[in-house]
C-alpha cells in the first residue's frame, strides 16, 4: 500500500535517536529471558535431584538462588518500563510539537479540505504510535528472537521432545501471517465506519441548539443507529476473526502441550530423559507459546499502528504555508491589488473568481457587495492571503504576496472573519491572541477594544478584561463575541483591515458607532469590509461588487450605489445601466 510505505520514512528520524534506548530494551530484555529460564532449571533440578536424593540442602540453596533471580529480575523488568516511559515521552513531545507545528502551518484549504473529524482522529493517532513504539508491542518484538533460545534450550534439556516444538513455532509463524493478512483489513474497515459514526455525533453536539430547537432527534436517531450498527457489524465481524485467530492459537498450545507431554511420556519409557526435563521442557515451550500467542493477538494493534504511522506520514508529506521569513520586510503601507485573480475550491470544479482586477489603496473604507454565494468571502480570504490564487496574483504594496510570511500578513493584515470563535481565556487572552506571539500590552489591548466600541461594555463586567469568555466564546453574547474578534483584529494597529460582515450580530447604534471608529482608522489605513449594511456603506470611500465570482462593478461608493439603483436591480444582479469600471476595479475614491 502506497500509504504503509511512507510510513517508515518519517518515523526513521524520529526513531534513530532512539536506537541507544531500544538497544537497552534490548539487553534488558535478553537478560530477563535469560533469568525467565532460570524457573524450569530449577523445576528440572528440584524433581531430578532434590527428590530423588532427598537434597535437603541442594534445595535450600536452590531456594536461595531463585529468591535472587527474581528479585533481578523485577529489577530488569522495572528498568525496561522506565526505559519504554522515556521512549514514549520523546515520541510524544517530538512529534506531538511536529504534528501541532505541521497543522498550524498547512494552508486554509487544506485544513478546510479535510473533516473535522480527520484532524481530531489525527491526535489519537499520534497516541496509537506513541503506545506502539513504547508500549507491549516493542516488548513482544525483542522478546520473540528469543523464543530460539527456549527452543535451543528444551533441545539440550529435552532432545527428544525438541521437534514438537519445532513443528508448532512454524505453524504459529503460519497462523500469525495469515491472521495479519486479514486483520489490517478488517481494522481499517472498522475505523472507517466508527469515523462516520463519530462524525454525526460531533456534528450532532456542535449543532446542539438547532437539534433541540428543531427536535431533530427523531431524524437524527435512525441515521446514528444504521451508523452504530455498521461500526459495530465490522466491529463484530473484526473480534470473531481475531478470536478465531487467538482461540487457534490457544488450541495449538494445548495440542503443544499434549503432544509434547505424550512424546515425552515415551521418551520417559525408553529412559532417553527424565520426568524433571519433560516438566522443564513443557514450562520453557509455555514460554515460548507466550509470545507466540501474542504475535497473533497483537496484529490489530500493529495494523493500527501501520495505518496511524500512513496517516500521519502522509500529512507531514503535505506543502505547508510560509511560516516565517527570511528577512524581516517594512511594514506595508497597505495598497491591496488584485491582478487577474482566478480561484477554484476544487481543481476539476468550476473558478468561484474569475479574474478579478481591482485596486485598493490605503485611506478609506471599501465595500465588497454581491449576492450570496457570488464569491465575497473567498475574495475577502484571497485578500488575507489565506487562500492562493489559482491564476493571477494579489499585491500588497504592488508586491506579489505569496512572498510574505504567514506571521507577517498576520501582523499587518487585521481580518475578521464571518464566523466568529475566540479561543477560550480571558478577554483580555481574546484580545491578545490577535498577535503572533499572543500577548500584546494592555495599552494596545485598551485601545483596540476602544476602537472595536466593546471597552465601556467590558468595564461593565464584574471581572472585566479578566472575564472568562468560555469555549469558543460561548459564554459572550453574540454582539460581545463580534466586537471582541473586531478588537483582536486591530490590536497590531494593522495598516490593513479586512472584515467579513462585522455587523452582522451588532444592533444599529453599535453599527454606527462602529462605522465612525471605521472611518477614523481609514484614514491612513485600508479597511475592506464584506457588508450590505447600509451603515457601513454610508461611510464606505468605494464599493467594489461581485456577480457570480466576477468583479462586476468598483469605484466610487456614490457612483456605484447610483449604478445599483439605476438598474433598478438588486446589487449583483444583471441588467440594468452599465456599471462604473467593470474591467478593473479602482477604488481609490477618486474618479474611478
Ligand atoms: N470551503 C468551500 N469549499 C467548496 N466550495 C466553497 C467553499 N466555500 C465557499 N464555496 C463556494 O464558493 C462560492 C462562493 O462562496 P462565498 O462564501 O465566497 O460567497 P459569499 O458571496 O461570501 O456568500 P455569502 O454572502 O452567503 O457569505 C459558493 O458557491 C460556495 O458554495
Amino acid at each position: 500500500m502506497a500509504d504503509d510505505d511512507t510510513a517508515p520514512s518519517w518515523l526513521r528520524p524520529v526513531l534513530k535517536p532512539l536506537r541507544p534506548a531500544f538497544l537497552e530494551v534490548l539487553t534488558l530484555s535478553f537478560f530477563a529471558n535469560l533469568l525467565a529460564t532460570a524457573v524450569p532449571i530449577f523445576t528440572l533440578q528440584v524433581y531430578d535431584r532434590v527428590v530423588f536424593h532427598n537434597g535437603l540442602s541442594t534445595l535450600q540453596g536452590l531456594v536461595a538462588g531463585m529468591v535472587l533471580v527474581l528479585a533481578f529480575d523485577f529489577v530488569l523488568r522495572q528498568t525496561r518500563s522506565r526505559v519504554l516511559q522515556r521512549v514514549a515521552l520523546t515520541i510524544d513531545a517530538k512529534v506531538g510539537r511536529r504534528l501541532f507545528d505541521k497543522i498550524t502551518a498547512l494552508p486554509l484549504r487544506t485544513l478546510e479540505s479535510r473533516r473535522t473529524a480527520f484532524w481530531q482522529g489525527i491526535f489519537r493517532d499520534l497516541d496509537t504510535v506513541r503506545n506502539t513504539l513504547s508500549g507491549a508491542t516493542v516488548v513482544l518484538l525483542v522478546d520473540l528472537p528469543f523464543v530460539v533460545l527456549f527452543v535451543g534450550l528444551v533441545y539440550v534439556i529435552a532432545a527428544p521432545v525438541a521437534w514438537v516444538l519445532l513443528i508448532a513455532f512454524g505453524a504459529f509463524v503460519l497462523l500469525a501471517a495469515w491472521s495479519a493478512a486479514t486483520m489490517a483489513k478488517a481494522a481499517k474497515a472498522e475505523k472507517d465506519k466508527a469515523a462516520r459514526r463519530d462524525l454525526l455525533v460531533a456534528e450532532t453536539i456542535q449543532g446542539r441548539a438547532t437539534v433541540k430547537a428543531l427536535a431533530l432527534h427523531r431524524h437524527l436517531r435512525p441515521r446514528w443507529e444504521d451508523l452504530q450498527a455498521d461500526t459495530i457489524g465490522r466491529s463484530i465481524d473484526r473480534g470473531l476473526r481475531n478470536d478465531g485467530y487467538v482461540n487457534l492459537a490457544h488450541v495449538m498450545t494445548m495440542a503443544t502441550t499434549v503432544a509434547m507431554t505424550t512424546v515425552g511420556a515415551l521418551a520417559i519409557m525408553e529412559q532417553e530423559m527424565t520426568i524433571g526435563a519433560l516438566i522443564a521442557a513443557n514450562m520453557l515451550s509455555g514460554r515460548m507459546m507466550g509470545p507466540m500467542n501474542q504475535v497473533v493477538g497483537a496484529w490489530r494493534s500493529y495494523a493500527g499502528f501501520r495505518q496511524s504511522a500512513a496517516r500521519l506520514g502522509k500529512l507531514f508529506g503535505e506543502a505547508e504555508e510560509r511560516m516565517t521569513a527570511a528577512i524581516t520586510h517594512d511594514r506595508p503601507a497597505g495598497r491591496l491589488s488584485l491582478d487577474g485573480v482566478g480561484f477554484r475550491y476544487r481543481k476539476d470544479g468550476q473558478p468561484v473568481i474569475h479574474e478579478a482586477r481591482a485596486d485598493v489603496p490605503p485611506g478609506g473604507i471599501t465595500c465588497l457587495m454581491g449576492r450570496n454565494g457570488s464569491g465575497k468571502t473567498t475574495l475577502a480570504k484571497l485578500l488575507t492571503g489565506l487562500y492562493r490564487p489559482g491564476e493571477g496574483r494579489v499585491l500588497l504594496d504592488g508586491a506579489d504576496m505569496a512572498q510574505f510570511s504567514r506571521e507577517e500578513l498576520a501582523t499587518w493584515i487585521g481580518y475578521v472573519p464571518q464566523e466568529t470563535v475566540l479561543l477560550s481565556g480571558s478577554i483580555r487572552d481574546a484580545i491578545s491572541q490577535g498577535t503572533v506571539a499572543g500577548e500584546a500590552g494592555d495599552e494596545a489591548i485598551i485601545t483596540a477594544a476602544k476602537r472595536a466600541c466593546v471597552h465601556d461594555i467590558i468595564m461593565d463586567m464584574p471581572d472585566g478584561y479578566d472575564t472568562d469568555v468560555g469555549e469558543a466564546g460561548a459564554l459572550l453574547a453574540g454582539g460581545v463575541r463580534q466586537r471582541i474578534a473586531i478588537a483582536r483584529a486591530l490590536v497590531t494597529d494593522p495598516p490593513v483591515i479586512i472584515m467579513d460582515e462585522p455587523s452582522s450580530h451588532l444592533d444599529t447604534q453599535a453599527e454606527q458607532t462602529l462605522a465612525q471608529s471605521l472611518a477614523a482608522l481609514a484614514a491612513d489605513r485600508n479597511v475592506i469590509l464584506v457588508t450590505h449594511s447600509p451603515v457601513l456603506l454610508n461611510a464606505a470611500r468605494s464599493i467594489i461588487v461581485l456577480e457570480r465570482g466576477r468583479i462586476a462593478a468598483g469605484g466610487p461608493a456614490g457612483q456605484v450605489m447610483t449604478w445599483l439603483q439605476g438598474r433598478g436591480a438588486a446589487p449583483g444582479q444583471q441588467g440594468g445601466a452599465k456599471a462604473p469600471e467593470t474591467r478593473e476595479a479602482k477604488a481609490d475614491g477618486g474618479a474611478a
